[in-house]
This record gives structure tokens, sequence and C-alpha cells, in this order.
């Protein structure tokens, strides 16, 4: 059989993250570069660093702790994941999902991915949070699909349908929240494109995947979805926008990581009140 995931190993970390706590989450979520701070609006916590835990890829990005964080949020069982794998880490594409099959076995039905991204649609602004409408697996369509290799039916089928992602009622209500919360101003939704990295996009680049219909861009994010709905799961994803692709020669700056967790830091209220309204109203 092909390297990929153990059903029987993910289900045996799964019993032994949920042998260390009361919480039995129903909602996952996923914290992206400088988005942490979501983790510090979970209630009656209990922490599990990934170093704890037997196999688990460690997270080596600034900005990504390796923890995960259950306990309730407005009244929700959830767990967070303080820190993603990237496949630009040098793990094998279907390893960095691993936390992904994890939280299923933990008993999740719903993924919340967020992430930092760069702007490739020039009516955004930096700041801006993206409802994820689509995506283009930019790395899977060129042959590092994230479910490459051995299938285990007990995961999910051979041939997934992706079509439905990204669950639509869900971005209606994030919208419908958003303006409760006079945050319309500065709501999006569009197509994320996920690149491998860890470079970022030269201006040729920018312009390709722009003319590929891509809204905004990252190096993480579409492996967990395509994982997550392998596996059953509803799925959403929020990308914040943190700065804007060059896209013209004259002008073009370059994108640093810093700047990437520094603009997650001035957003991350509102992305902490949009993510637990959301949490709240599901
Ligand atoms: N232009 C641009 N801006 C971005 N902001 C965040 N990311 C996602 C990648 N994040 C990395 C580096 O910050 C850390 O995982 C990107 C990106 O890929 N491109």
């Amino acid at each position: 059989m092909c390297e990929g995931p153990s059903f029987e190993h993910v289900q045996s970390i799964g019993e032994l993250l949920l042998g260390k706590t009361k919480h039995r989450p129903t909602i996952g979520i996923i914290c992206g570069s400088g988005l942490g701070g979501l983790a510090d609006m979970v209630e009656d916590a209990n922490v599990v660093l990934y170093s704890e835990i037997p196999s688990f890829p460690i997270s080596t990005v600034p900005g990504h702790m390796g923890k995960l964080v259950f306990g309730t949020m407005k009244g929700k069982q959830v767990v967070l994941m303080r820190g993603r794998l990237h496949y630009y880490e040098g793990y094998p594409m279907w390893k960095t999902t691993i936390p992904v099959r994890v939280l299923k076995a933990c008993g999740i039905s719903t993924l919340i991915l967020t992430n930092a991204a760069g702007g490739l649609n020039s009516d955004y602004s930096v700041g801006d949070i993206m409802i994820i409408k689509d995506h283009i697996d930019l790395p899977g369509i060129s042959g590092e699909c994230v479910l490459r290799g051995g299938n285990d039916e007990r995961f999910g089928p051979r041939f997934l349908a992706t079509v439905d992602t990204y669950d639509k009622e869900l971005a209606t209500l994030t919208k419908s929240i958003a303006g409760k919360l006079g945050l319309s101003d500065i709501m999006r939704e569009g197509t994320y494109i996920m690149i491998g990295g860890p470079t970022f996009e030269t201006v040729a680049e920018s312009r390709l995947l722009r003319n590929f219909g891509a809204d905004a861009v990252g190096m993480s994010t579409v492996p967990e979805a395509i994982v997550a709905r392998h596996m059953g799961m509803k799925v959403f994803g929020l990308s914040l926008i943190t700065d804007m692709c060059s896209l013209q020669y004259d002008v073009a700056s370059a994108t640093t990581h810093e700047q990437v967790l520094a603009a997650g830091r001035k957003r991350a209220k509102d992305l902490q009140e949009l993510v637990s309204n959301l949490v709240q109203n599901m």
C-alpha cells in the first residue's frame, strides 16, 4: 500500500486525546498565521501540545504554536488547532492533514478554517476578510493532491467530488453576522488559490494566479478542506487579507512573514468576534 494515513492509527490518537479532556467537540477551528488569539476565547480549556501526541507532526512556523485547545466557545464544544502544518515545511501533503483526520476521530463534524492570504483581486484591501467560496488546488491539480496514494474507504471515497466543498449556509450566516457586527464593509467572498510556498509570488506569478480567477493566495487550507470533505464534514473558510500581491513591476513590494503576522494582529479582534458569533449561531 502506498504511504498515507492509517485509519487505526488516527483512531488511536483520537482516543488518546479524548482521554485527556472532558470535552467532546463537534466543531474544529484551525487558526491561521497570527490568528491564534481565537484560542483565548475558549473557556474551560484543556490544552494538549503537539509534542505530547505520538507521531503528530510539529509546526515549525513562527506564529503557529503547536497545540490543540479543547473547551467551549459561546456554549459550543470546540477544539482549536493553534498551529497548522504546511507542505512547504517538507511534510508529505497527506501528513499535513493528519490533524484534521484526528479531529474527526475526536468527534467533530464541522471544520472552520482561517488563514492569512495575499489579495489578488484589486477590489480588495489589506484587512479585508474573505469568505472562501471556492478554491484552486494548484499543487493538487499538478500531481500533489492530498488524497494521492492509498485510500482507506473507512475515511472516504477514492474519487472525491469537490464541487461543493465550502458550505453555503455558513457563508450566508457569516454575512448576516458580519452585518450585525458592523463588519460588512470589510467582507469579501471569493476564490482562494493554494501555492506550495515557501516563496511569496513573483509579479508574473501573481498575474497568472489572478488570471486563473483567484481572489486570494495562500500556502495552506485547501488540503485540510479536501480531507475534511473526504470524511463527510461540513467545511467553512475565512481568509484575512494581510497584503496585496504585486501585479505591476513598478509598484512591486516584497511581502514578509512579519507583515503577515502584523496584519493578523490588527484584525484579530474582529475575526475573533466573527468566528465566535458564527460558532454561537451554528
Ligand atoms: N502575497 C502573499 N501574502 C500572504 N499572506 C499570507 N500568505 C500565506 C502564507 N503564509 C506564510 C508566510 O506568511 C506562513 O504560513 C500569503 C501568501 O502566500 N502570499
